[in-house]
């Protein structure tokens, strides 16, 4: 097996409400390796967002080990978690989270500018993201004026301008129709097959069967897993 790229051991989330603890996550133990594709699937409540954001550092387990590119991350603090966030993990929502106001091609370039601004080299870059998720000749048209298939496949465009080790998808096909579902998809894919790794979360379990490995996950825990390569 490839170098793992990330890892969860005995991973515990809990969080407090005013009834009591939620238990979110118990004992999850998982290896995603540095070239994957695997998709998070189970009812909903069942903890696959909550383990989503323990893989990117966006949220912090209560026990347990997460480590990501060789790291040990669990015990990091905000500060520490930024660059680790803006660096080596991009997330691709379930709504294309764009700047209405701003091109599409700003849209792709809005992480640079986090990282010390977009030289011509990032603008070049960005545009051969955008030719490369078919949107070249919609670069300098508003976000706001773009249809929801396009506007995500400006998101994906955007989570990869970094760079970044771990592309992390929560529903990113939830609200488009299925033809368009597929392309988003296959973008996806297209990562894993140019060698990076994708962690998506999905309901659809058309989209379940398609990716390398299929992680079930019920009341926080991982009930079943699956993997084979694409049908
Ligand atoms: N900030 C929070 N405070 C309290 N409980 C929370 C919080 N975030 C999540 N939970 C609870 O943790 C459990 C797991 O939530 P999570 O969002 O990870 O589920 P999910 O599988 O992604 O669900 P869905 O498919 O509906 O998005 C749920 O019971 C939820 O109510």
């Amino acid at each position: 097996m490839a170098e793992s790229l990330a890892v969860l051991r005995n991973v515990e989330k809990n969080y407090p409400t005013a009834n009591g603890a939620v238990v979110a996550l118990s004992k999850i133990t998982l290896e995603i390796s540095r070239h994957d594709y695997l998709c998070l699937m189970g009812p909903s409540g069942s903890g696959k967002t909550t383990l989503l954001n323990i893989l990117g550092g966006i949220d912090q387990p209560n026990a347990g080990e997460v480590f990501l590119d060789g790291q040990r991350i669990d015990k990091l603090s905000e500060q520490e978690l930024l660059p680790i966030r803006r660096r080596k993990v991009a997330y691709v929502f379930q709504e294309a989270r764009l700047m209405p106001s701003l091109t599409a091609l700003e849209n792709v370039l809005l992480p640079s500018a986090f990282a010390g601004g977009d030289d011509k080299q990032t603008q070049e870059r960005a545009l051969a993201l955008l030719r490369k998720v078919g949107l070249e000749k919609r670069a300098h048209h508003l976000a706001h004026q773009l249809s929801g298939g396009e506007a995500q496949r400006v998101c994906i465009a955007r989570a990869l301008l970094n760079r970044p080790l771990l592309i992390l998808a929560d529903e990113p096909t939830g609200n488009l129709d299925h033809a368009t579902r597929l392309e988003i998809v296959r973008l996806l894919e297209n990562i894993y097959e140019e060698g990076g790794t994708v962690v998506m979360v999905t309901h659809d379990p058309e989209l379940g069967r398609r990716a390398r490995r299929r992680i079930v996950i019920h009341d926080g825990r991982i009930q079943e897993e699956a993997s084979d390569l694409f049908a």
